[in-house]
């Protein structure tokens, strides 16, 4: 985000926008509000019980008096307790159950977003808002507001009670506080807008540093540590240096507040003392009015430097809320059309152009136009950049074309729900990707509620389940994050099981072959084999076995189809498929 949006007015509306969640739970607002309202009664009693001990039971050495005030003092003080405690406990719930809530909002919300904004942001930066971010939330709406509350109702509290024991000496006192008030709130913003900016300096080292993470043992191959560490280092140092200013910011608020509030307290003191050696106040009434007005000055101190913690919790709610407010890209339509319920669907590019929503100079397809029928295998070959993922990403609709249609099974792709469109396409991708789970809830990502068996037909079928039966739990056995504790080509036949389970009327294979030795590839070629039977098939085709065994081979160049036919007769046309096939296939191309 710029530096001068971040500049933008002051305000609290990003916590505003937190209080829907809060109201979620009635119950425990209420109950921090009235035990709240206890503590602060209770403590706005002790004074005037003082004041009762020191002029009825003291001065006039009246001894029931004395344990009169002093048992309710002790009940005072119970209920202060007690009400403090609860106070405590209930805020503390509320602030970790609203921002738990709004982390899963924010993560669902994630989850529905185009891979436009994926493109755009980085992961680590989405991770530092999930998690710094929420944390200062957390602190904020649990114990900050609690406290801001606390501290503005004893303000509130003990003013009104000053006024009433001596009007007189309030004004002195209060006359002081918007010189005070005013510099206060100026701060805050300030100390906010550096908040922003420091939460975003740590959301890049975040992102620097999960990115540098997964990929260690590059950096480590080619010898980086230093100037990876020289790197992570200058982000966090430009991190502290913004979180040094807004903690300046704030310590200079609470010197400046606790200096203009005791400082006029002594003045008052001063001031009465003239009246109690005249005679004119009682000795009571004057600690009375000192105790109330150290409560006040406490509760506006103490909502000052509260003041900036929730300017900075406001700054990292905004950080959150920018990703609840993120346009959905691709929208699956409100009245869906039906597809076809057949084993396998016919594919249709009419006239597609297409460009990347970040590289709007670049286009990617122009006028691409092809038919695939229903249960036909179609290999898409053609020089790197020339647009072969990308048809894949069109088909699944995770961008959306701007001219030409895309038909499935005869229905335009933007008519049926997304949740239907991507039902029926099971894809391979060239990376497979693999989470840190088990092996079966790995496959079992294919499709929902699958049954071991299922599982393991699939692991069968991709030709998996030897190696699955090889490791340590088998089925149960955990693999390491994105898959590192298998090799290439045991990632691929999990992949390849997944898809298979899903039984979808499309499959979308991106082939590789560069991760595999002889014996997987075989194994891998073999299960793919298995599955495309009956189905309709695309492969971006990088092995010669799968070229030759295509229906169909189309030939993209710079997002268009240059060139169509079986393998002999592109071979025979002597044009750009011969070429890259000597190129690509180096002497298998004659086998
Ligand atoms: N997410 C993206 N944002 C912007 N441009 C992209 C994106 N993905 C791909 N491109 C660009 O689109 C063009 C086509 O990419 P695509 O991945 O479809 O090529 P390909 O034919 O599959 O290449 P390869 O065989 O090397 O995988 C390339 O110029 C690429 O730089």
């Amino acid at each position: 985000m710029a530096e001068s949006d971040v500049a933008s007015s002051f305000r609290l509306q990003p916590l505003v926008r937190l209080a829907p969640y809060a109201m979620r739970y009635r119950g425990a607002v209420a109950a921090a509000l009235a035990s709240l309202l206890v503590a602060s009664f209770a403590t706005l009693s002790l004074p005037l019980l003082m004041r009762g001990l020191v002029d009825k039971g003291l001065s006039e050495d009246n001894v029931a008096m004395v344990d009169h005030y002093t048992g309710w003092l002790i009940v005072a003080v119970l209920f202060l307790a007690l009400a403090s405690a609860s106070r405590y406990y209930f805020v503390i719930i509320l602030g970790e159950r609203v921002v738990n809530d709004l982390r899963r909002d924010v993560f669902a919300k994630l989850t529905v977003l185009s891979p436009e904004f994926f493109d755009r942001v980085r992961s680590g930066e989405i991770v530092s808002r999930l998690t710094a971010d929420a944390t200062q939330i957390k602190s904020a709406v649990g114990a900050s507001a609690s406290l801001a509350l606390r501290n503005f109702v004893l303000f509130i509290g003990a003013a009104v009670m000053m006024v009433i024991t001596s009007p007189e000496m309030s004004l002195l006192v209060l006359g002081a506080i918007p010189f005070i008030v005013l510099p206060l709130v100026g701060l805050g913003r300030w100390v906010r807008k550096k908040q922003r900016f420091a939460q975003d300096r740590l959301a890049d080292s975040s992102a620097f540093a999960t990115e540098a993470i997964g990929a260690m043992r590059v950096l480590q191959s080619f010898t980086q540590e230093k100037r990876v560490n020289g790197f992570f280092g200058e982000s966090i140092e430009q991190a502290f240096g913004a979180a040094r200013h807004s903690v300046r910011a704030r310590a200079l608020l609470t010197a400046f507040a606790m200096f203009f509030i005791f400082a006029s307290i002594v003045g008052v003191l001063w001031y009465a003392a003239q009246d109690v050696t005249a005679g004119t106040l009682s000795a009571g009434a004057l600690s009375q009015f000192v105790i109330y007005s150290t409560m006040a000055a406490a509760g506006l101190g103490g909502l000052s430097e509260v003041w900036g913690e929730i300017s900075q919790a406001s700054g990292s709610a905004e950080r959150l809320m920018e990703l609840m407010d993120e346009d959905v890209d691709v929208q699956s339509v409100t009245n869906p059309l039906p597809l076809p319920a057949a084993a396998a669907l016919s594919v249709t590019f009419d006239q597609v152009c297409f460009h990347y929503p970040n590289a709007e100079k670049s286009p990617v397809l122009e006028d691409l136009s092809f038919e695939i029928q229903a249960g036909e295998t179609v290999a898409i070959v053609g020089p790197s950049g020339a647009g072969k993922t990308t048809i894949f990403q069109l088909l699944m609709r995770f961008y959306d074309t701007e001219k030409g249609r895309l038909l499935l099974g005869g229905q335009p792709i933007d008519q049926v729900s997304l949740h239907d469109l991507r039902s029926a396409m099971a894809l391979v991708p060239q990376e497979p990707v693999i989470f840190a789970m088990s092996v079966a809830d790995n496959i079992a990502m294919g499709r929902d509620g699958a049954s071991r068996e299922d599982i393991i037909k699939a692991a069968k079928s991709a030709h998996a389940h030897g190696f699955i039966c090889d490791m340590s739990d088998g089925y149960d056995s955990l693999i390491g994050e994105r898959g590192v504790t298998l090799s290439g080509g045991q990632r691929q036949r999990l992949a390849i099981a997944r898809a298979i389970l899903k039984d979808a009327p499309i499959l979308l294979l991106d082939e590789a072959t560069s991760a595999l030795d002889a014996e997987s590839e075989t194994l891998v070629q073999a299960a793919l084999d298995d599955m495309m039977v009956g189905r309709t098939t695309i492969v971006i085709a990088h092995r010669l076995a799968t070229v030759k065994k295509a229906d169909r081979i189309l030939v993209l160049k710079k997002g268009q189809v240059v060139e169509q036919g079986n393998h002999d007769s592109l071979v025979a046309q002597k044009g750009l498929y011969a070429r890259l096939a000597s190129l690509q296939f180096g002497d298998d191309l004659e086998v």
